[in-house]
């Protein structure tokens, strides 16, 4: 495998797991990530509720107050007796007053809900001031709370009716070169025992306060943060909005975050996603949303009321979730590291499976190779000799394709007759679990015959035969050589007739065969006449081309069965089986008169030249007590002899 394709399949099996895992965790995240906005729902409407509470609560509670002290007898006196022109006032003593406004320090300065208690009569003056240390400072004038909302609001009011103010500093109406805290206004009118209107009391409440007792209400979660706006827009809260940043008391909060304002201008309650924040907020009219209070109508300017109450929580990103929830990362991370491991683990291994594969091919294609193209045949045979598997090179010295003998031959029918009792034994062996071998002759499917050495051992199971495996040798080349050889050994290589040593082999085996037969046996001994001048006179050359022409007309007189020999230089011998003396004498002199007759052509001298033969012969029988050709030899030696003696040219006779 090259390198780029283990990048690409790396590149793979880090890719594939983290798709694969990812795709399975985002449902479950994404779950995860819903419960987690279900429960930030619940979390802020129960943040919302307790900070409506703690406001609804500390605003109620301040209109009873105002209420009962407006309806106190002793101020009601007190302010009656302020009124000159009233018939029905009675005196107010020093003592009276000292004990009213005591009382209303005490009432006032011990509860920091309150910043002040203010008595103004019906002209807008103020007649009583609790507590008192604030009361410094030059005013305008006399009657200057004639001008304020909270008196016109409440001086033309109903018992119990009660006028509040939007949250303000009122910087017009307080001493100034003081530290000023916003303020929510509470006047309610004044009425003495006969129902005679005497003034308005104003209960200024400390808005921080209020507003301190809200926020601790709502954040209790630290990453909420508190919202109060009025009908305008305008931020109530004295400390900033964290998301702007930017946001003090009596900001315009429409204008500076107008994607909260919008959302929550256009519904009564809700929630909406802003800025990545879930904002719920719900709308609270403290004219009308009252309870345990003894108030009749609480008035005020229209145009700040409702309110906004609100609160904003952080929206879960996959961030924020992952890192609230350790567990969930560990396991993120663990679910990755596990997978993209296994990718790599696959990619890896693949790799190796497929170089192990790959060598294992070739292996068994180099060995299946070598299996059918060997030099020498394999075959395995069941247990009946049926051929169950043979190579290549086996088949093709039989002929056959392997689907004619695989499942469908026993090899005895491949072996010749003659040879298969050999095979039958050495199968036997081998069914024993005994390697054995036979030299057997296959026939082929031409009809021709091939020998074989076959060496076979078994394959057993469990001590079970279950198929032979044999590796054959072909032995036709070397018989071929053999044969050559030992015809080469019996043969004379110039003429190519037999040689002396095969003429001695043979004849005993002649001898006693015409023993058996009881048939005659002769010999004749042949010696070309002046052989020496014929080599003398054309070259040693010439004198070979004339023992081979002798040799081929000798050959010619002879029948099949003769056996004609060269046993010397230009000695012949001729064994004749089933011949007489007397038609022994008659092929000698058949040869000797041919020979004389018939020209030899040589080459000499570079031309062509005919010559002319002569030989001497002697004739003689193997007698029938002879059992070798050596006395035979010995007497047509004899009879030779006696030819040259008596001239050469002819025909000696010497029967014994
Ligand atoms: N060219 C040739 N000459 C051979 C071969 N073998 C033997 N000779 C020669 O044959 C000759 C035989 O000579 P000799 O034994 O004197 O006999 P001869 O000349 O035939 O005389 P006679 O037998 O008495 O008639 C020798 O000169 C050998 O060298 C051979 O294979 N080739």
């Amino acid at each position: 495998m090259s390198l780029r394709r283990l990048h690409t399949r790396l590149l793979l099996a880090i890719c594939i797991p983290l798709i694969l895992v990812s795709t399975t965790l985002l449902p479950v995240l994404h779950v995860h990530m819903e419960s987690r906005l279900d429960s930030l729902h619940t979390e802020a409407d129960a943040l919302l509720k307790a900070g409506q509470e703690a406001l609804t609560r500390d605003i109620n509670e301040s209109l009873n107050y105002a209420l009962a002290i407006a309806e106190m007898p002793a101020l009601r006196r007190y302010l009656a007796a302020q009124d000159n022109s009233s018939i029905s006032a009675q005196p107010y003593s020093l003592s009276d007053l000292s004990q009213l406004s005591t009382f209303l320090n005490t009432l006032i300065s011990h509860n920091p809900r309150y910043t002040k208690l203010v008595l103004i009569d019906n002209h807008g003056s103020e007649v009583l001031r609790a507590p008192k240390s604030i009361q410094t400072g030059p005013r305008v004038n006399a009657n200057h709370h004639a001008y304020t909302d909270y008196f016109k609001g409440a001086s033309s009011l109903q018992p119990r009716d009660l006028y509040i103010s939007p949250p303000g500093r009122n910087l017009h109406f307080e001493l100034m070169g003081r530290d000023v805290i916003p303020v929510v206004n509470v006047s309610t009118p004044v009425f003495d025992a006969a129902g005679e209107r005497r003034g308005v009391v104003l209960l200024s409440l400390n808005w921080d306060y209020l507003t301190s007792a809200l926020r601790q209400a709502m954040l209790l979660d630290q990453d909420a943060n508190a919202i109060l706006i009025d009908a305008q827009g305008r931020w109530l809260l004295d400390e900033g909005f964290p998301p702007l940043n930017t946001t003090s008391f009596g900001s315009d909060f429409a204008a500076l975050s107008p994607l909260y304002w919008q959302a929550m201008q256009q519904r009564n309650t809700g929630h909406a996603k802003v800025d990545g924040q879930l904002l719920r907020f719900q709308t609270e009219d403290i004219r009308t949303q009252r309870y345990r209070s003894l108030a009749g109508t609480v008035f005020s300017e229209n145009a700040y009321y409702p309110w906004k109450l609100g609160v904003t929580l952080p929206l879960p990103t996959w961030r924020s979730l992952i890192e609230e929830e350790t567990t969930v990362l560990w396991f993120l991370l663990l679910t990755y590291g596990v997978a993209v491991a296994f990718g790599i683990f696959w990619a890896l291994s693949s790799q190796r499976q497929r170089q192990l594969r790959r060598a294992a091919q070739r292996h068994a294609h180099e060995v299946s190779d070598l299996y059918e193209n060997a030099p020498c045949g394999y075959h395995s045979l069941d247990t009946t000799g049926r051929v169950i598997k043979m190579n290549r090179t086996e088949l093709a010295w039989l002929g056959y394709t392997d689907e004619e003998v695989i499942g469908h031959i026993t090899y005895r029918e491949l072996i010749t007759p003659e040879t298969r009792d050999q095979f039958d034994k050495a199968f036997a062996n081998v069914k024993q679990n005994q390697p054995s071998s036979a030299e057997c002759s296959l026939l082929t499917r031409n009809g021709e015959q091939r020998h074989v050495m076959i060496q076979a051992s078994a394959f057993c199971r469990n001590g079970q035969f279950v198929h032979s495996r044999a590796t054959v040798f072909d032995l036709t080349e070397r018989k071929e050589l053999e044969e050559k050889l030992r015809a080469q050994a019996m043969t004379d290589p110039l003429t190519g007739v037999f040689n002396r040593r095969y003429l001695q082999a043979q004849a005993t085996t002649e001898i006693s065969r015409a023993r058996r037969q009881n048939l005659p046996i002769a010999f004749i001994a042949i010696d070309i006449d002046h052989f020496k001048h014929i080599n003398d006179t054309y070259g040693h050359d010439a004198g070979d081309d004339v023992l081979k022409n002798f040799t081929k007309i000798v050959t010619k007189l002879l029948r099949q069965e003769d056996l004609l020999c060269r046993v010397g230089g230009e000695e012949f011998a001729i064994l004749l089986p089933n011949t007489s003396l007397s038609q022994a004498e008659q092929v000698a002199e058949r040869i000797r008169r041919t020979t004389a007759v018939t020209p030899i052509n040589v080459t000499a001298e570079h031309a062509e030249q005919a010559l002319w033969l002569t030989a001497s012969l002697g004739v003689t029988t193997i007698l029938d007590n002879e059992k070798a050709l050596k006395p035979a030899l010995k007497r047509a030696d004899i009879g030779l002899y006696q030819a040259k003696e008596n001239g050469r040219n002819q025909v000696v006779v010497n029967a014994a």
